[in-house]
């Protein structure tokens, strides 16, 4: 007898089957064909699909002096009410998470407070020392100043000493100096940089929110296996036409050429990890001209609205927005497999519904798809067994864990 007996259409190992799936002690105990038997059992409507949990490699939650900003409270809401049921929490906070005492401050802010699970991270700019004492999950370079304005002066250091995977915003802190409108060779200079360091360090790097096709080329022609990447959302379906209409799309790496844009679509089988980068701000700070874009609440809507036009299938999006997280970040205890967390994204994908951030839960209430009409949607959300959010609902009180690397 399970917990709980999820029953309905499943998408595993690229294919929809019709399935039960149960559920012990929060944990998947059993993926089936035929019938199970629960405490509880779950019909999933017909025209519904379950996806494994989603998972977001890049999230600001902020808090800490800048609740007015975001709260993990909110933030991670905003995660469950977007189908994300794991956050990676960035470290450019205020204060910044650069030394041991925040970053235990910041274990102790999230415990017990975060709807959605979480892994931690630790911002690395000389300071390899503090680094090394602390057991993130994985540590951030940034390579030039973005939100926080803080940045490697030797990135090739602050990786080399690193004791676990990178995370790095690639923009040349000099181009940037000198050009202050970030134009596509900062991000490109700074990745070649990067790919070189990688090629003589050969350990685990990722290159956070790629915007440019020619900074994508390099990468995937080094194509070195402890190199990912990833790319927005606000990349896919944006350009600079789309911010000089409004300034508020001021974000960092800026919105790019539709050139750009077209190549990520057309290389779209070769990248490796879709993430929000869900950058939350006031509406005051927007206006004096902060960087950020929120986009925990529709990023998978907006995926799953491609999907509905034929240009990417619900297997990409498993792919990069669960397997190949859970594959590059070492996490040991997700995925659709017997013992693993029961995490669930369930999704409709004939339901319509028109983006409208007065009824989001982050903070940031403003969407650049504000009133855009998408074709598919979250419906409800499962974490470790536990439906959390429902039909826009958070159900419940926060039942976040932090995730670790390479065990439980
Ligand atoms: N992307 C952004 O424009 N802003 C991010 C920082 C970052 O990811 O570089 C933020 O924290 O506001
Ligand atoms: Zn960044
Ligand atoms: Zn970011």
């Amino acid at each position: 007898m399970y917990d709980l007996v999820l029953k309905g259409k499943l998408l595993k190992d690229g294919k929809l089957i019709e399935g039960n799936i149960g559920i012990l002690d929060g944990r998947i105990s059993r993926i089936s064909r035929s019938d199970l038997r629960g405490e509880e059992v779950l019909q999933i409507d017909r025209g519904r699909i379950v996806l494994p949990g989603l998972i977001d490699v890049h999230v600001h939650l902020r808090d800490f002096r800048q609740k007015s900003k975001e709260t993990i409270r909110t933030g991670t809401m905003a995660a469950l009410h977007g189908g994300i049921t794991t956050v990676f929490d960035m470290p450019n906070t205020d204060p910044p998470i650069t030394n041991s005492e925040t970053f235990e401050f910041r274990q102790a802010t999230l415990r017990g407070k975060s709807y959605a699970d979480y892994f931690l991270s630790f911002l690395i700019a000389g300071n390899c020392e503090e680094a090394k004492k602390v057991q993130a999950g994985f540590y951030k370079i940034f390579m030039g100043a973005s939100t926080g304005g803080i940045y490697s002066e030797d990135f090739e250091s602050d990786y080399a000493c690193a004791p676990g995977i990178v995370s790095v915003h690639a923009e040349d802190a000099r181009i940037i100096r000198e050009k202050p409108e970030r134009p596509p060779e900062a991000e490109v200079r700074a990745i070649k940089e990067a790919l070189e360091a990688a090629e003589r360090l050969k350990k685990p790097l990722n290159i956070c929110h790629v915007s440019t096709a020619d900074g994508m080329k390099l990468i995937t022609k080094k194509n070195l296996p402890w190199v990912s990447f990833e790319v927005t959302p606000h990349h896919l379906f944006l350009t600079r036409k789309d911010y000089e209409r409004n300034p508020l799309f001021k974000v960092y790496p800026p919105l790019r050429r539709e050139s750009d844009r077209a190549f990520m679509w057309k290389n779209f089988s070769k990248i490796p990890l879709i993430a929000s980068d869900h950058a939350p701000h006031t509406q005051e700070d927007k206006e004096n001209g902060a960087a950020g874009i929120p986009g925990l609440e529709t990023e998978v809507a907006l995926l799953l609205d491609a999907t509905n036009r034929g240009m990417i299938s619900l297997k990409d999006i498993v792919e990069k927005m669960h397997t190949n997280p859970i594959r590059i970040f070492g996490i040991r205890n997700k995925g659709l497999e017997i013992g693993k967390d029961a995490d669930f994204t369930i999704i409709d994908m004939k339901e319509e519904w028109v983006v409208k951030p007065e009824e989001f839960y982050t903070k940031a209430r403003w969407s650049p798809w504000e009133g855009k009409k998408l074709r598919g949607k979250v419906v409800m959300t499962v974490l470790r067994g536990s439906v959390v959010m429902e039909e826009d609902e958070i159900i419940g009180k926060p039942r976040g864990v932090k995730i670790n690397a390479g065990k439980g």
